[in-house]
């Protein structure tokens, strides 16, 4: 994963790499974000699933301009190269075939699109695709699209006021409201003044803490354990409709963070941090090794800036999480 996005891997001389390039075309309806999707036709390699659209990089070919090429011929839209944002690149084997496949977010285009190769078309909200109708390589780039690539750890001493004057320009996040200086009901007091504030910025907030503090305040979007709760649960302590995250140091605790049915972790540190400097760094290579294989979005957490989103999803993360990028 840690491949550049217009680099094709190479494997054993029996099975073929097939260098692809995919394109998540999204526009946003109601509020919502929406991609469009095909579905393949039932003689294709992975026949009858729902699919990105895009295709082969050509020898020689950047994936960008592969893109480009692709989605004129396939879908009819026209979209310039500075319209297409990297997510991430992985690679995948079939058995029959290993495929790379880059994906980038298409957001500036013109066109309305037509299934030029007669496959039908459709537009689904992002949040609720379902992995199990795509081919199996898409699950985590579905994960990937699904969360907001940053999440912003709040700071000491947070009020909903000083929440609302930080979240601006932010809108798209996903906010963890993390106060470990408060005890139960001061947290409630200050997570309810807080929910119309990150709603208001368009970010998703996120308790941290127990599970009970979810139930007190059930307009939050979601809840974030740290370790010490999440080691001592054995099932999702909260249900499907919230986010779930844990915080996770080594691999046997994104292995546990797995089987809760966690939504993402955080893994730290990345690199050395003032706030915890006793902690060995894991560098994005250790970082890497340890989310291989992993089905699980992870956040690297850690002396990481709100710029490392492509380095972490290049070393198989989902994104970056902090605060010292956002709040100081
Ligand atoms: N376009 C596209 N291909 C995908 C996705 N996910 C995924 O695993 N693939 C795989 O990437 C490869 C894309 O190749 P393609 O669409 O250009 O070629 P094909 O299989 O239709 O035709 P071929 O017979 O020429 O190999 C296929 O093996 C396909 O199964 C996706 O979301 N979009």
């Amino acid at each position: 994963m840690s491949t550049s996005p217009s680099t094709p891997n190479t494997g054993p001389e029996s099975v073929k790499t097939v260098h692809v390039a995919v394109a998540a075309v999204s526009r946003h309806e109601g509020g919502r974000e929406q991609v469009l999707v095909a579905q393949r036709h039932a003689h294709q390699h992975q026949g009858g699933l729902l699919e990105f659209p895009g295709g082969k990089v050509e020898p020689g070919e950047s994936a960008e301009a592969a893109l480009v090429r692709e989605l004129d011929e396939e879908v009819g839209l026209r979209v310039p190269e500075s319209g297409l944002g990297f997510e991430l690149s992985l690679t995948h084997d079939y058995g029959d075939r290993r495929v790379q496949l880059d994906l980038y977010r298409a957001t500036g285009f013109s066109g309305e699109p037509q299934g030029r190769e007669d496959q039908p078309l459709m537009w689904l909200d992002v949040a609720t695709l379902d992995p199990g109708d795509f081919p199996a390589a898409n699950r985590r780039m579905i994960q990937v699209l699904a969360l907001p690539a940053r999440t912003l750890v709040t700071g000491a001493g947070v009020t909903a006021d000083e929440l609302a004057d930080r979240l601006r320009g932010w809108a798209g996040s996903q906010c963890l409201l993390r106060c470990p200086e408060l005890d139960d009901a001061a947290y409630q007091g200050l997570a309810s003044a807080c929910v119309p504030v990150a709603r208001n910025a368009g970010c998703a907030l996120v308790l941290h803490g127990a599970p009970e503090r979810l139930a007190a305040v059930p307009d939050a979007n979601g809840l974030h354990l740290p370790w010490r709760e999440a080691r001592a649960l054995m099932e999702r302590p909260i249900s499907s409709a919230y986010r779930l995250g844990v915080s996770c140091h080594d691999r046997a605790s994104l292995e546990h963070a797995q089987r809760l049915g966690a939504d993402y972790a955080f893994l730290s540190p990345v690199r050395p941090t003032a706030s915890h400097p006793e902690r060995s760094p894991l560098g994005w290579d250790g970082f890497e090794a340890l989310v291989a294989e992993l089905d699980l979005p992870v956040y690297a957490l850690g002396g990481v800036g709100g710029d490392d989103v492509v380095e972490s999803r290049r070393h198989g993360g989902c994104g970056v999480a902090g605060i010292g990028f956002w709040w100081h």
